[in-house]
């Protein structure tokens, strides 16, 4: 009788193997996987991993409870192995559990970090790097050389981050021939699901053969290699004084307070991973993602193109607030962000206490995916969803700023995404795409056609094209 009574009433969920639970249909794209089986098993369905139990919400109103009506009992995040690793035990702002000290990062992160006055201050960096990176594509125009946007996007994004955040210029440093892997190996190793986290003992075990645990190892030392670097260029230069390195080390010696906590070198070190990993990855794989729809929607890079041209018109110098003024642009980025969400099942959730949602019981400690993927593409939202159509967006009020909970790229909630509103990623997206829209060309390598682009994506905590997207320049009379 007692049994009976204290059962939970889980929301359903696919039949599970003994042991491993649920894991074997995650598959190699799991919100791909997940919002299958949220087609037969509904838009809150639970999983299981080993020990772990885990939900997913599937379509906006449920994730609009998820994120409004209950973000306060499911925003902190689960312990998983390798983002711990990767954040020096939790010190970031990304994997920390809810906190005392997580409430005291977001507000510095908000107020000093990523602010938009140190965006805007830092405009003339965006500019430079910009002109370089276009110098580099009238090369390859003027070669017929095809460009890898997967990694040039990297680097640029790499260079403007590591200048504005780091103080350091890409060339020279430590990262400057490994960048590409080290971002990419740290978004892989975050998002993947570990053994580790769900079978205690055997699963680290069951990581060292799978190569997971040296990844993990190899990443972390490469970008703790850096952070040391940086950070000695810092205390080497006592002239430096207006960066995110500068502010984070005289926390650490206590001249500036973050409420009740004394950083440690550790907590500037997860802090400085957030930058790296959060801001150049997403910025570069969004730019690369918006290129691979434009190429193969020759009708929209054709409108958009014109749409670009009209507005710049001759000017050398394109500015921000020329930006402003584009408004099919703005459309064409908002349905890449629909379409491919970087982040498909946004950093795992744990609920904080027992919580019903739906009906249903979520007990403490459950693990929940907000599957983004599954939302973008739900068909009583948006028309024939596997298109790309920006014109979706033209008389439609639907926008990513977490309040509409049909378009989510960047969350909502607590956890939301701090790097969103201050745009120091997506700044330099429109200022680097504008630029390649308005002064060149672009075709498919010689022999390829549309319909031969691979439009899969690869599975991370950010998830870019995977196979990477090449593309030749076509200098025209704006070159
Ligand atoms: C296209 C660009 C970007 C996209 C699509 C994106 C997306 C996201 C998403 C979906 C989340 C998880 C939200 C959740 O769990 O509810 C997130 C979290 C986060 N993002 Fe971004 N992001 C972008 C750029 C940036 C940039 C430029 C930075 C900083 C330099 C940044 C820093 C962070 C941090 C620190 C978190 C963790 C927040 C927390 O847990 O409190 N992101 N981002």
């Amino acid at each position: 009788k007692n049994t009976r009574k204290t059962k939970k009433n889980l929301p359903p969920g696919p039949p599970r193997l003994p042991i491993i639970g649920n894991l074997h249909q995650l598959g190699s794209r799991p919100q791909r996987s997940m919002f299958k089986l949220s087609e037969k098993y509904g838009s809150l369905m639970s999983l299981k991993y080993g020990n772990v139990t885990a939900v997913v919400a599937s379509t906006p109103e449920m994730v609009k409870e998820i994120l409004k009506t209950f973000d306060v009992d499911c925003c902190s995040r689960p312990h998983m192995t390798y983002g711990a690793r990767l954040s020096y035990n939790r010190n970031d702002l990304g994997f920390s559990p809810y906190s005392q000290y997580w409430k005291e990062l977001r507000k510095m992160t908000v107020v000093e970090l990523y602010t938009a006055k140190r965006v805007k201050s830092f405009g003339h960096i965006r500019q430079e790097e910009v002109a370089s990176f276009v110098d580099f594509i009238k090369q390859s125009a003027s070669l017929e050389k095809q460009v890898n946007f997967n990694r040039k996007f990297t680097n640029l994004s790499a260079s403007v981050i590591l200048r504005l955040g780091f103080g350091m210029s890409l060339e020279g440093s430590k990262l400057e021939s490994t960048c590409y892997e080290v971002i990419h190996g740290i978004m892989e190793v975050a998002g993947s699901f570990a053994a580790a986290d769900f079978f205690p003992i055997v699963g680290g075990l069951i990581d060292r053969l799978t190569g997971l645990h040296g990844k993990c190892e190899k990443v972390f030392k490469a970008m703790d290699a850096f952070f040391d670097e940086a950070i000695k260029h810092h205390l080497d230069d006592e002239s430096i004084k207006d960066d995110i390195i500068s502010l984070l080390l005289k926390m650490e010696r206590g001249e500036i307070g973050l409420g009740e906590f004394q950083l440690t070198r550790n907590h500037t070190k997860g802090i400085l991973l957030n930058i790296l990993a959060a801001g150049i990855d997403t910025s570069a794989q969004t730019a690369t993602w918006v290129m691979t729809h434009l190429i193969t929607n020759p009708r929209v890079m054709n409108k958009v193109q014109a749409e670009v041209r009209e507005v710049i018109k001759n000017k050398d110098n394109i500015t921000e607030e020329d930006i402003e003024q584009l408004k099919y642009f703005k459309m064409v980025i908002k349905e890449t962000h629909r379409i491919n969400p970087l982040v498909p099942l946004l950093i795992p959730r744990e609920t904080l206490r027992d919580v019903k949602i739906g009906g249903y019981d979520i007990p403490k400690k459950t693990w929940i995916h907000v599957n983004v993927w599954a939302v973008h593409r739900n068909p009583n939202v948006w028309k024939d969803p596997e298109a790309f159509i920006p014109e979706r967006f033209l008389n439609n009020e639907i926008d990513y700023r977490g309040l509409n909970f049909e378009l989510l790229p960047f969350g909502s909630g607590r956890r939301m995404c701090p790097g969103m509103g201050m745009g120091m990623g997506m700044a330099l997206v429109h200022l680097t795409l504008v630029n390649l829209l308005y002064r060149f060309d672009w075709e498919l390598p010689k022999g390829m056609e549309v319909k031969d682009v691979d439009l899969e994506e690869s599975y991370g905590l950010a998830c870019p094209k995977k196979v990477p997207l090449e593309l030749i320049p076509v200098i025209t009379k704006w070159t």
